[in-house]
């Protein structure tokens, strides 16, 4: 359903494309929707794609908007910040970048309440999105349900009461698709290299995701007994989870998602220091 929240995007880089995406006319009209960057290119081709306005420099259509999306990398945040201050009134700010901690965010906008931070993922461009949400106390329940209906229009939303957790939000399932691309390269290649071609490999993969993901979203049974239902013993899928376990393959995923949850807390300790 379309409503006519004003949404700036600070940054108009992947992530507020996704995001873009999603929102342009479906929850709000492209017209409504206004990207500040600096990238005269990724500019124009956000207006074409979607009818949003742009400015390469943070301008005065800041003041009316409901919400401002914060979508620049962790590392630019405070300095973009800083260029925000004069435009900030009473809008909803809503922040997608990793690590980059809400009471940090408050104080750079001079104690600015109307705080909420995010961790969305890519899918979000095909309406496929999920994202993990915590909202500052000083966040009020019309501007919780603007984030909401934002994030909602591209995907699932998860609210979290404790804002540590948008770490392992991050590692799970903002980070998430990377993994999930760098399993179906991984099977790609191997298809390639026992003879099929490259686009029957692909096609089999992604299928084979879409199906598997769909199969366990439908299920009311744990995910690993619909594994251990492929899994004949002595057949083909013991050899290749048999050969995973030797490589340690699970272990090696659960690290690294803790690696990219420590990431995000570092990243959050190396901004906050003033
Ligand atoms: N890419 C992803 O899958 C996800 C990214 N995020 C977060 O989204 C944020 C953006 O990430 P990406 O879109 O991947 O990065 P990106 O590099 O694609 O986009 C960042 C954009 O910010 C622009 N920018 C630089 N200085 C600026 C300024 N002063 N004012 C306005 N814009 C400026 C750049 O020109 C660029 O277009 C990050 O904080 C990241 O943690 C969150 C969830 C998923
Ligand atoms: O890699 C990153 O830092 C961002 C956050 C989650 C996905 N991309």
């Amino acid at each position: 359903m379309q409503n006519n929240l004003k949404i700036a995007f600070i940054g108009g880089g992947n992530m507020a494309t996704a995001l873009i995406g999603g929102l342009a006319g479906k929850l709000t009209a492209g017209a409504n929707i206004h990207v500040v960057d600096p990238n005269a290119a990724a500019l124009q081709k956000l207006a074409q794609q979607f009818g949003v306005s742009t400015a390469q420099t943070a301008d005065a259509v800041l003041a009316q908007a409901d919400v401002i999306v914060l979508a620049v990398k962790p590392q630019q945040m405070k300095e973009v910040v800083a260029q925000l201050l004069p435009h900030i009134g009473k809008q909803l700010v809503l922040s997608i970048a990793a690590g980059i901690r809400a009471a940090d965010l408050s104080r750079w906008l001079g104690g600015h309440g109307g705080i909420v931070r995010s961790m969305p993922n890519t899918p979000a461009l095909i309406g496929k999105g999920i994202t993990g949400a915590v909202a500052l106390p000083g966040v009020s329940a019309a501007q919780r349900e603007a984030a909401d209906a934002i994030l909602r229009a591209v995907g699932q939303t998860v609210w979290l009461d404790d804002e540590a957790l948008i770490d392992p939000v991050t590692a799970v399932s903002g980070s998430g698709p990377a993994y999930v691309f760098y399993f179906i390269e991984a099977m790609q290649q191997a298809a390639q290299e026992m003879g099929l071609s490259i686009e029957q490999g692909t096609q089999l993969a992604i299928a084979t995701f879409i199906g598997a993901s769909q199969l366990a979203a439908d299920s009311t049974e744990p995910v690993s007994v619909l594994r251990e239902r492929v899994t004949s013993k002595g057949g083909t899928t013991y050899a290749a989870l048999t050969s995973m376990e030797a490589s340690g393959v699970k272990q090696a995923i659960v690290k690294a998602l803790h690696a990219a949850s420590a990431r995000g807390r570092e990243l959050g300790e190396e901004s906050g220091r003033d």
